[in-house]
């Protein structure tokens, strides 16, 4: 019973992460992007990172990655389940709240605008942060090392080379308006507001996305 609820939790993280974000991606390639920055290794890496995606439904449905799995506690694995599907909709409210300004490289598109509202009042990548919660969570829930050590080292990866470029374009088009936001937020997690974040993310505090800055 307990195995059969991990499984689907496995089963059902890939389709989630895929669905939420079709839509997005189909708008993306309608926008106008006005300036990026990803070098080429950055592209190698989502391409690997993205392939990973797929990772959980090969372990669930098929024999290939079995006889790498470790055996870890239930309780640790139930309590992971928990942090995956967490991280499932810290994704899903994230993408729901950046809208048509979400891409999947670090770029600016015509009337991009900053988005600080919702889960973004807290924390700058809360994406992000759904990305590492999902593939941590992965590794315990799914047991399997092999999997687990591909997703989570091009994810992590990737991140890491990311954020740091991703805010240097932010405070290039945003000036002081982004450096101010930074000084009201933190990067990935936060301590200090913990409560307010829960709560932005229980609620999804979708209300209206400034259109221009405040
Ligand atoms: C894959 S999305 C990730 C967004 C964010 N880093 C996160 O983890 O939630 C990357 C794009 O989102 C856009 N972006 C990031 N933060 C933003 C914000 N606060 N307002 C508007 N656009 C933002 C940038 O243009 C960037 O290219």
């Amino acid at each position: 019973m307990l195995e059969t609820y991990l499984t689907v939790v496995m089963a059902i993280t890939p389709l989630v992460m895929i669905l939420v974000r079709l839509p997005y991606k189909i708008n993306n390639l309608k926008k106008k992007i006005v300036m990026s920055d990803y070098p080429i290794y950055e592209t190698i890496l989502r391409n690997l990172a993205m392939i990973t995606v797929l990772f959980p439904l090969v372990d669930t449905f098929t024999d290939f990655t079995k006889r790498f799995q470790l055996s870890i506690p239930m309780a640790v694995r139930l309590f992971c389940s928990f942090t995956l599907l967490m991280g499932l909709y810290v994704y899903s409210v994230s993408h729901f709240t950046l809208k048509d300004l979400w891409s999947p490289t670090v770029e600016i598109k015509k009337d991009h605008h900053l988005i600080t509202n919702g889960i973004y009042q807290y924390i700058r990548h809360p994406m992000y942060l759904a990305g590492f919660l999902i593939s941590i969570s992965y590794f315990f829930v799914s047991q399997n090392y092999f999997s687990s050590f591909f997703i989570n080292t091009f994810w992590f990866t990737l991140y890491f080379c990311r954020i740091e470029r991703e805010e240097k374009l932010m405070r290039k088009v945003f000036g002081s308006q982004y450096i101010e936001y930074q000084k009201k937020t933190s990067r990935l997690f936060t301590f200090r507001n913990f409560l307010p974040f829960l709560k932005s993310v229980t609620f999804i505090s979708l209300s209206k996305n400034p259109k221009k800055s405040n």
